[in-house]
């Protein structure tokens, strides 16, 4: 495998920092800018900070990406809820696509690793960010992510998607 795209979120303590930790964690080659984005899927909770990170080595396979980004999670604090399927978090890492060597999509209905990320063609928080990055890419079974950014459920959401270009994920050492 090479190629992933991760999806950051937090809206649990230092924001900023949990998501620098993942930058630190997983050494992507690109990094989106920080999005301000208000919660999804559970109302009553604080808004989050996003961004998406480009992943790339040959030698990771998705499911060590996955591995990854649950040590980055446990590295910076979370505690899940098990009340609430999408709760406040310290630091949530999410693997939305992944594209073997060859460039082509990996697709997998496996609940431990569902390729691409079940709910990431609904979601503002991920498509925007992702866009910024990679406009041109497709989210695999769903198409180009410019087509899904014009779809009815996440118009809706992208008026509180709000760029932070006073937070920065690069440049940090
Ligand atoms: N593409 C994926 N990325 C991350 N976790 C996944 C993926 N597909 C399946 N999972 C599984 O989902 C389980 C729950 O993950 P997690 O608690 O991070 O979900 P969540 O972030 O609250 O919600 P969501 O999956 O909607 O983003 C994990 O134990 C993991 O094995
Ligand atoms: N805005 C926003 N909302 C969420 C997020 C997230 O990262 N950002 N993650 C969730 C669980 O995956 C649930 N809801």
């Amino acid at each position: 495998m090479t190629r992933a795209v991760l999806s950051v979120g937090s809206n649990l303590g230092d924001r900023l920092a949990h998501l620098r930790a993942a930058v630190t964690l997983l050494t992507p080659v690109e990094v989106s800018g920080v999005y301000e984005t208000p919660p999804w899927g559970d109302a009553a909770q604080p808004s989050y900070l996003n961004a998406v990170l480009i992943v790339d080595d040959v030698t990771v396979t998705a499911r060590e990406w996955l591995t990854r980004a649950q040590a980055c999670e446990a590295a910076e604090g979370r505690v899940r809820d098990p009340e609430r399927r999408f709760g406040p978090r310290t630091l949530d890492v999410d693997v939305i696509a992944v594209r073997d060597d060859r460039g082509t999509p990996v697709v997998d209905d496996d609940p431990e690793l569902t390729l691409p990320h079940p709910r990431a063609h609904l979601r503002a928080f991920v498509l925007l960010p992702w866009h910024a990055v990679e406009p041109d890419a497709e989210l695999p079974g769903h198409g180009p992510i410019a087509a899904l950014l014009d779809t009815p459920a996440v118009t809706a959401d992208l008026a509180g998607v709000t760029p932070r270009p006073d937070l920065s994920l690069e440049s940090m050492e």
